[in-house]
């Protein structure tokens, strides 16, 4: 679901947010419109309101986990969890996790990739909210999903900053609601 369909119909904050994502053409690889979340880490303002928007729908929903994916939900996780009284879990790519890890692979659009999470970092009922830069294929999400059910927690949403109107044909991913602030710039051209 869009954030201006669920309460922030209008809201300047969102056109801001848009404008503060840069999309840079053919990067990594060609035919790729990346959209580009650092020069929105650069103006105070569109950041703020970004952090604010997710703050202001999870603060009092009892979420104690906040899990970031790497590398750019790192970018935005932990303000949100410190903001809304969670912890911050990170979701990392294989082998940079020390200790008892548990793995989830998924498909990327050419081959695989893999998200490992620290068994002791969630217990099991905790609820959690997921969050990234980016949804595209859904596929990241579908594994943070995955990681977060294996060890008990309820994954109460997904967040992601930019995202497509559906994903795999779809408003919601694994059966979980999915919150995105913006649409990719230049859709038609980006995936
Ligand atoms: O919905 P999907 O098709 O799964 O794609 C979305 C993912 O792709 C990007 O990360 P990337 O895999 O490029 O990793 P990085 O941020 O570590 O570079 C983005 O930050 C999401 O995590
Ligand atoms: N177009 C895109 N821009 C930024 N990150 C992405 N991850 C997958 N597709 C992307």
């Amino acid at each position: 679901m869009f954030a201006a369909e669920n309460g922030l119909k209008g809201d300047p904050r969102l056109q801001g947010i848009s404008q503060a994502i840069r999309v840079v053409p053919h990067f990594p690889k060609p035919g790729i419109m990346f959209q580009d979340i650092t020069t929105l880490l650069l103006d105070h303002k569109a950041f703020k309101d970004t952090v604010d928007i997710f703050v202001d729908r999870y603060r009092g929903m009892n979420i104690s986990v906040v899990a970031g994916v790497e590398a750019r939900g790192f970018m935005f996780g932990p303000s949100i969890a410190l903001s809304i009284g969670a912890k911050f879990v990170p979701l990392r790519k294989p082998r940079k996790l020390p200790g008892e890890v548990i793995s989830e692979a998924y498909d990327l659009e050419y081959g695989t990739d893999c998200l490992e999470m620290q068994i002791d970092a969630v217990k099991t009922g905790e609820r959690a909210l997921v969050i990234d830069d980016l949804v595209a294929t859904g596929g990241t999400l579908s594994a943070a999903i995955g990681l977060l059910e294996r060890m008990g927690a309820e994954v109460v949403e997904c967040a992601c900053v930019v995202g497509l109107r559906e994903v795999k044909g779809q408003r919601r991913l694994d059966g979980k609601p999915l919150y995105i602030l913006v649409e990719p710039r230049q859709l038609d051209e980006c995936f």
